[in-house]
């Protein structure tokens, strides 16, 4: 543990004697309150030193509680949704000594992992995955697979993806014992959208859980025996909710809820009530307060959603000050330019307004702004229409998330070469979020799609004119890449300039060796550059800007016209240098000698760390690209680190 001032480290009697789920089996449900108390102050404590996901876990301490001493895990297989309200489980889970080093290099994830514990079973970070898991494994218990129940937790936030409601077709069809334990804080990251969330919140109204009334065919099957001390209080609770005609009925579930979620009075004898008596699928509702128990983050818009390192007396985070503009606001702020030119530019987000900065876009143009929920599938194919309906959509979405929609990116943009614009944040590697969220792979999946154009940013002055260049650019699909954090803090132009389609640019020029870049390790070819002329070898820098289609000319010409040409993106193999490689080929450009390298990220998922130490892993900060020539020029490296 840190040294943290005293009144930062919570007193937990309790807590210490839980290594694992198994030490809560004896506790009184009393203990399990102090239980549930402690932990909240020790998650407060623990994210207060990382930062990380605070409000999500501080959500669900009584359910995390609730579920370990009732269900036998991990031998039931317990998933969440997500995973970033995860930490109060790491802390029950046999993790608490390392709590302190969530979303660290060498630390603890920040979501659930496989690797990391059996307490485990499925890992997560994208949504919307926890009820198909879940039903996997049940279906691999019945079929002498690894034995157990299975316990989806979901949030109200990712219940709206169409996963959710593919896995609830299934099991509900399937009709094997299942538990979905729908965590509704009515908040995503932002509040909720959409009709389902409408939907939830006339649940809640019809039943609220303060008045248990009308009892209902539906869960008198499930009462209890006489069951120690909380069967009474489960059957009149029991009796008291709605149960038949929800929609989860219609699918084939029970249905119990809703439920008080900071209850243990409730929730344990209401656990303890299904894990004997249910039999097929059903949904458990439960209501919650996202950053309950913590004023700063219950006061948040976010309720506390992501937080830095903070002071836990005052809640007041350590930002990093910055004297350049973040991408996100660049684009936010350049495609408010667009739109006031041109009333035919829209701009769609799933769940996302913050994040995308189109929370900006939506305050100066509210109707031309659409939050369509956790739904990436349907935000693209909801642009596509808009694009063929003679609008100028701008769908943005993270990298990462961009993959859950890229059949629609196929089949409903490309093919049809519909003006879809991608405005792709979070591109290349994010930092503590990890692997599952690390911007690999967009270059690979859309420069290979007939059609498309896809740039990347080398700077944030080079965004500005890109989204210029999207907004102009009506014949087809494109694609623009920028990554999180801040720009390098170049000056900005008044506005944008398309720039010419397939045009790259040359940043410096010298004999030897042609260094050619794609998007922001820019800054640091440079300095490569920089660092390889002191030590004479000349390099020309140039700047791609485009993966597709290429600027055949450009390439061309540094091929012929120097010793070796080595691209570099943040990227996974397959994208921009695989493309080069290829033009090279077939212009017979090998044939004459050139040596050719490509940098891309490795072959590897990259575990958190800082943005730099994970670029220091894929060898693309200066030294490395230094490296990289001296190698392929054959000239003895010394004196070069990471
Ligand atoms: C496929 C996907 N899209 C977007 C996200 C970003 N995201 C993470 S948590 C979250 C909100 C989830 O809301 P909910 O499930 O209600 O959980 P809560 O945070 O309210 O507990 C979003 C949009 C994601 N992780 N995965
Ligand atoms: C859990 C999740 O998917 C998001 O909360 C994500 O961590 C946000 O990432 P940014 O901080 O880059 O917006
Ligand atoms: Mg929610």
């Amino acid at each position: 543990m840190t040294d943290l001032p005293q009144t930062h480290k919570p007193k937990t009697p309790v807590l210490d004697r839980v290594r694992i789920p198994a030490d809560m089996k004896g506790m009184s449900d009393r203990e399990l309150r102090q239980l549930a108390d402690e932990l909240r102050s020790e998650t407060i404590s623990a994210v207060s030193e990382t930062g990380g996901h605070l409000g999500a876990g501080l959500g669900v301490v009584e359910l995390t509680v609730a579920i370990h001493a009732v269900f036998d895990t991990p031998r039931d297989k317990l998933i969440w949704d997500v995973g970033h309200q995860c930490y109060p489980h790491k802390i029950l889970t046999g993790r608490r000594d390392r709590i302190r080093t969530l979303r660290t290099e060498g630390g603890l994830s920040g979501f659930t992992k496989r690797s990391e514990s059996p307490y485990d079973p499925f890992g997560a970070a994208h949504s919307s995955t926890s009820i198909s898991a879940a039903l996997g494994f049940k279906v691999a218990a019945d079929l002498g697979g690894d034995p157990g129940d299975a316990i989806a937790v979901i949030g109200d936030g990712s219940m709206s993806a169409g996963m959710a409601f593919e896995a609830m077709n299934n099991a509900g069809h399937l009709g094997k014992r299942l538990f979905v334990i729908l965590n509704d804080n009515e908040m995503s990251i932002a509040p909720p959208v959409g009709a389902l969330s409408s939907y939830l919140s006339r649940l809640y109204a019809g039943a609220p859980f303060q008045e248990l009334k009308a009892a209902a065919k539906g869960a008198v099957s499930l009462l209890p025996h006489p069951f120690q001390e909380g069967a009474r209080r489960a059957k009149e609770m029991l009796k008291g909710m709605t149960v038949g005609g929800t929609l989860f009925e219609e699918l084939g579930f029970s249905y119990v809820g809703p439920v008080d979620g900071h209850d243990l009075d409730q929730l344990l004898p209401l656990l303890r009530t299904v894990k004997a008596r249910a039999q097929g699928p059903m949904l458990i509702h439960v209501m919650t307060k996202k950053g309950k128990g913590y004023a700063p983050a219950e006061a948040a818009l976010d309720k506390g959603h992501a937080t830095a390192k903070f002071d836990v007396l005052t809640g007041v985070q350590q930002k990093a000050k910055s004297n350049a503009p973040s991408y996100t606001k660049v684009f936010a702020q350049s495609l408010i330019a667009e739109a006031a030119r041109d009333d035919k530019i829209v701009a769609v987000t799933a769940a996302m307004p913050d994040g995308t900065g189109l929370n900006l876009f939506a305050e100066r143009f509210p109707r031309r702004c659409f939050d369509v929920g956790i739904a990436e599938q349907h935000a693209v194919t909801f642009s596509a229409g808009l694009a063929a309906g003679g609008l100028k959509p701008f769908c943005a979405i993270y990298s990462t998330f961009l993959q859950r929609g890229y059949d629609q990116v196929v089949h409903d943009v490309a093919i049809q070469r519909l003006p879809v614009r991608f405005a792709i944040d979070r591109a290349g590697l994010v930092g503590a979020d990890g692997a599952t969220h690390a911007g690999s792979f967009d270059v690979a999946f859309m420069a290979n799609l007939p059609g498309m154009v896809v740039m990347a940013a080398a700077d944030e002055a080079e965004l500005v004119h890109m989204v210029a260049t999207a907004a102009a650019y009506d014949e087809g699909p494109s694609a623009f890449r920028y990554p999180r954090g801040d720009g390098v803090g170049v000056d900005m132009p008044e506005r944008g300039e398309p720039l010419e389609i397939g045009r790259g640019r040359v940043m410096r020029e010298g004999g030897r060796v042609a260094l050619l870049s794609f998007g922001t390790r820019l800054a640091e070819v440079m300095r490569a550059a920089e660092g390889l002329s002191a030590r004479g070898v000349a390099c020309t820098v140039a700047d791609a800007r485009f993966a597709k289609p290429l600027d055949q000319d450009l390439i061309l010409q540094l091929a012929r016209h120097h010793e070796a040409l080595i691209c570099i993106e943040e990227g996974a193999v397959g994208g921009f240098g695989s493309h080069v490689a290829q033009l090279l080929a077939d212009a017979g450009v090998f044939d004459r000698g050139l040596k050719f390298r490509s940098m891309v990220l490795p072959d590897t998922f990259i575990d958190q760390a800082s943005p730099e130490a994970m670029y220091a892993v894929a060898g693309m900060n200066a030294p490395q690209i230094e490296a990289k020539v001296l190698e392929t020029l054959g000239i003895a490296v010394v004196g070069l680190r990471a």
